[in-house]
């Protein structure tokens, strides 16, 4: 059985037009196949459509780059212990999908292309639940965590710190899937907005999203004392190691979070780089982090902190679009960016710096975090797994698209 990168990715594209219906068609599938799995899933699945599209997106564009997909899949694998679930899923899961992607391929769906599927999918599955299975030995799969402080910082934005039963170690720049008591089994992500602490707390800059359930639940409903339920850390952005160079970060709304844990550990490590943080808001009411800010640039000559207002015309300051004054106020071609915000606003910025000569192997944003955005999450199994395969079995039947339940 040998991988096929170019036959998975040919058919998969066939699928991403319709894939709502097919991530539908999935759910249906694989609770029809096997309904005790439900009941591991939250209420609402309109997020977990999404982070399948995602995880899914991400893997099979990603089959040409073994060593970036395999760190991914053994984080996604780590990351799945926190459901609980067990070794067969796997299979059930692969069953599904393979069902799926053969009832949306239509006739272009060969036995070649079904091989090449199983071929990927059984490794992909395989190194989720090895890494999974090395990490039970020596990492909780969640770590209850208490609230030991909730300031309002603005309208809807909550900075949270918490402080988790036992320590938790991440790298600068990682966000993780926090789960609160009101939400049971929905999870969403956060960025940790400082760099590791002495006394292992963690704080979360939160803004409660419009029908945002957890996000909702931090800002307005969390009290000091309540207990949340944190998932390890994930996410490859990282502080620039060993790099001289000097570094501009760009944060729209609360994607400042990540960014100020890398810019704290910069200047925890002694170095003294230049760092230009530009801090995006729509309004300056909404600037909730400017006090604490401040306090660092004023215990660290070298950084410069630039609050810039879009929707402001009576802001007494640096004003406009986040993309476009990154791009006016200075030439970065020769700096280390970060960039973390709304998709949309990260987008616009690393296509203008990109296009002023920076290298795109020197802009660095990780592709998810917070309430609106969804993050990778295929809900297979993992633990007690040695010596046992996921490889999913051959499509026995299909049905029509749609037709959930055959
Ligand atoms: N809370 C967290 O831990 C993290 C959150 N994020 C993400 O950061 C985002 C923060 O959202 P909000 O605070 O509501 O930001 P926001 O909507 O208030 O906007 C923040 C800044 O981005 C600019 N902006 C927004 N949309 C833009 C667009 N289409 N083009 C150009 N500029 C644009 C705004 O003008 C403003 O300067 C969310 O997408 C969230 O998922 C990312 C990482 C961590």
């Amino acid at each position: 059985m040998s991988l096929n990168p170019r036959l998975v990715k040919e058919s998969f594209s066939a699928i991403e037009p319709v894939m709502g219906k097919a991530v539908a068609y999935f759910y249906g599938r694989l609770f029809a196949a096997s309904p005790h799995l439900r009941g591991m899933f939250p209420p609402a699945m309109d997020v977990q459509r999404d982070r399948l599209f995602s995880a899914l997106t991400r893997v099979v564009w990603s089959l040409d780059s073994p060593d970036s997909l395999g760190s991914y899949l053994a984080q996604l694998g780590r990351d799945h212990r926190k459901y609980g679930v067990l070794a067969e899923h796997y299979t059930a899961v692969g069953n599904a999908l393979l069902a799926t992607i053969k009832r949306f391929a239509g006739d272009t769906w060969t036995d070649e292309i079904e091989a090449a599927w199983v071929a990927a999918y059984t490794a992909a599955a395989n190194i989720m639940i090895e890494s999974a299975e090395a990490d039970a030995g020596v990492s909780p799969a969640w770590w209850p965590a208490e609230v030991i402080d909730h300031e309002l910082r603005a309208p809807g934005i909550a900075v949270v710190t918490l402080r988790p039963g036992t320590p938790m170690d991440f790298v600068p720049g990682q966000y993780l899937n926090l789960q609160v008591a009101r939400w049971p089994r929905v999870w969403r992500t956060f960025s940790i907005a400082n760099a590791p602490r002495p006394d292992n707390t963690i704080r979360l800059h939160v803004r409660a999203i419009s029908g945002g359930w957890v996000s909702t639940a931090l800002v307005k409903h969390t009290r000091i004392g309540d207990t949340l339920l944190l998932g390890p850390p994930v996410g490859t952005m990282a502080p620039p190691a060993e790099c001289m160079r000097d570094i501009i970060c760009v944060a729209g709304g609360t994607g400042l979070a990540p960014l100020k844990a890398i810019v704290e550990h910069v200047i925890a490590s002694g170095r003294r780089p230049n760092i230009h943080l530009l801090v995006g808001a729509r309004t300056a009411a909404e600037l909730y982090d400017l006090a604490d800010l401040s306090r660092m640039e004023a215990g660290f000559p070298w950084l410069r902190v630039l609050p810039v207002v879009s929707d402001d015309p009576g802001y007494d300051g640096m004003r406009g679009p986040l993309p476009e004054v990154v791009q006016r106020f200075h030439s970065w071609a020769d700096h280390e960016v970060y960039v973390c915000g709304p998709p949309a606003m990260v987008a616009e910025t690393v296509r203008r710096l990109e296009g002023d000569g920076v290298p795109p192997a020197r802009i660095h944003c990780d592709p998810a975090q917070g309430e609106s955005r969804s993050i990778y999450h295929v809900q297979p199994e993992i633990q007690g797994l040695s010596g046992r395969t996921a490889q999913p079995n051959r499509v026995e039947s299909g049905g029509r698209p749609g037709d959930v339940t055959r």
